[in-house]
């Protein structure tokens, strides 16, 4: 029945929005569950015990657990199901115990998975990330670029750059992901890679994509360049180079040029002075223009964003604010990205969807 209170309002409305708004308040409590089972190594017990796992065979596989918290296990494993990380099976035994089990999600938080994304949560989780979200509100009203560095006094990248323990995580984070791309990209994308001689992986991190490129392409001469801090001990090997530099300075000559996660990482006018410093590189090498691959998000339009795909609505969202909070990109629709490949002075653009949250675009400039 719908019930009205003393002020007129529909009771089962103002319940509903009360949910909605706490919800929202402790959403925070989903990443930070899913941290602590990372942290306790949870998904890999389950997956080493070889078949359903009860709560009390979990608790005697957990290392270190104090014993007066055995009891609260549960309860972490509890919200974990609710949000999709585990499913619980019955274990058709006698005492008809349920079994925890691991889903598709938690699978790929396996630190043997060679696809595993444990590394990019540890990086998008830890404090020196996470605090600059309670600076959103003070950056809206100062003049500083970044709620990152409101919190931090520095860029993101000045930080890593001094900070062995952000440098190390970011660039695990991050090479997490691009073996995660590399399975299905370079498959997808093979064509776009035929006929070149020469490649520069453009803010590259270790190498990772670079690498599998490499491998794929024997015969192309790939060059990952990246901040000091970052290429600073990693071997050159074969066909594959790393050099240290300014992607707004200097990028070396070449037949091509990819930017993997870079371009969103910037504002409109950093975009376009890197992108300038692409076409220099090609035309250094080749007079009659080449190509810049970029695998970036195309963010969906308005109108399609409370469709019916709202969880790959909702990462985008999630992107697009990441990139405000830690550094001073932002994800662009598909007429962001046109302004800006033809203010850069690209002819032409090509736009290749790789996963729901990522394509890959490349632009032909020809001279
Ligand atoms: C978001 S990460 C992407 C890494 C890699 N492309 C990937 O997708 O796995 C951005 C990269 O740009 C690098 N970077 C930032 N500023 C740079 C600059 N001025 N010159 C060269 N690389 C830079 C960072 O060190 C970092 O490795």
């Amino acid at each position: 029945m719908d019930m009205v209170n003393a002020n007129g309002e529909h009771v089962n409305e103002l319940l509903q929005a009360q949910a909605h708004v706490w919800n929202h308040i402790f959403n925070f409590i989903n990443s930070m569950s899913l941290k602590c089972a990372i942290d306790l190594g949870i998904p890999d017990i389950i997956q080493n015990h070889g078949k359903p796992m009860t709560i009390t065979e979990l608790v005697a596989a957990l290392p270190m657990l104090n014993p007066t918290k055995a009891c609260n296990i549960y309860r972490l494993m509890r919200i974990l199901v609710h949000s999709g990380f585990f499913a619980q099976r019955n274990l058709c035994n006698d005492a008809q115990e349920d079994g925890y089990v691991l889903t598709n999600a938690s699978r790929l938080l396996l630190k043997d998975n060679p696809l595993s994304v444990t590394p990019f949560l540890k990086a998008m989780l830890d404090p020196i990330l996470t605090e600059p979200w309670h600076c959103l509100g003070t950056w809206f009203k100062n003049n500083d670029h970044t709620p990152f560095d409101t919190t931090h006094g520095k860029t993101f990248w000045d930080y890593a750059g001094h900070d062995q323990k952000l440098n190390s995580l970011f660039n695990e984070g991050m090479a997490s992901d691009a073996r995660l791309v590399n399975s299905i990209l370079i498959d997808k994308c093979k064509k776009v890679f035929e006929g070149l001689n020469s490649l520069v992986d453009v803010g590259g991190g270790t190498g990772t994509l670079s690498k599998a490129i490499v491998d794929a392409f024997p015969h192309l001469e790939c060059i990952v360049l990246d901040l000091p801090h970052v290429v600073a001990n990693l071997q050159d090997s074969g066909n594959l180079k790393y050099v240290a530099g300014d992607m707004f300075k200097e990028i070396p000559a070449s037949d091509a040029i990819l930017l993997k996660w870079i371009l969103h990482d910037w504002n409109d006018d950093e975009c376009l002075k890197i992108l300038k410093r692409c076409k220099e590189a090609i035309s250094r090498q080749n007079k009659k223009g080449g190509k810049v691959m970029i695998i970036d998000m195309v963010l969906m339009k308005n109108e399609k964003m409370n469709g019916e795909a709202f969880n790959s609505t909702e990462t985008q969202l999630f992107f697009d604010m990441l990139m405000m909070v830690l550094v001073t990109g932002k994800e662009r629709q598909e007429e962001e990205w046109a302004k800006l490949f033809f203010a850069a002075g690209f002819s032409n653009y090509k736009i290749t969807p790789i996963l729901e949250t990522e394509s890959s675009k490349s632009l032909e400039w020809i001279r």
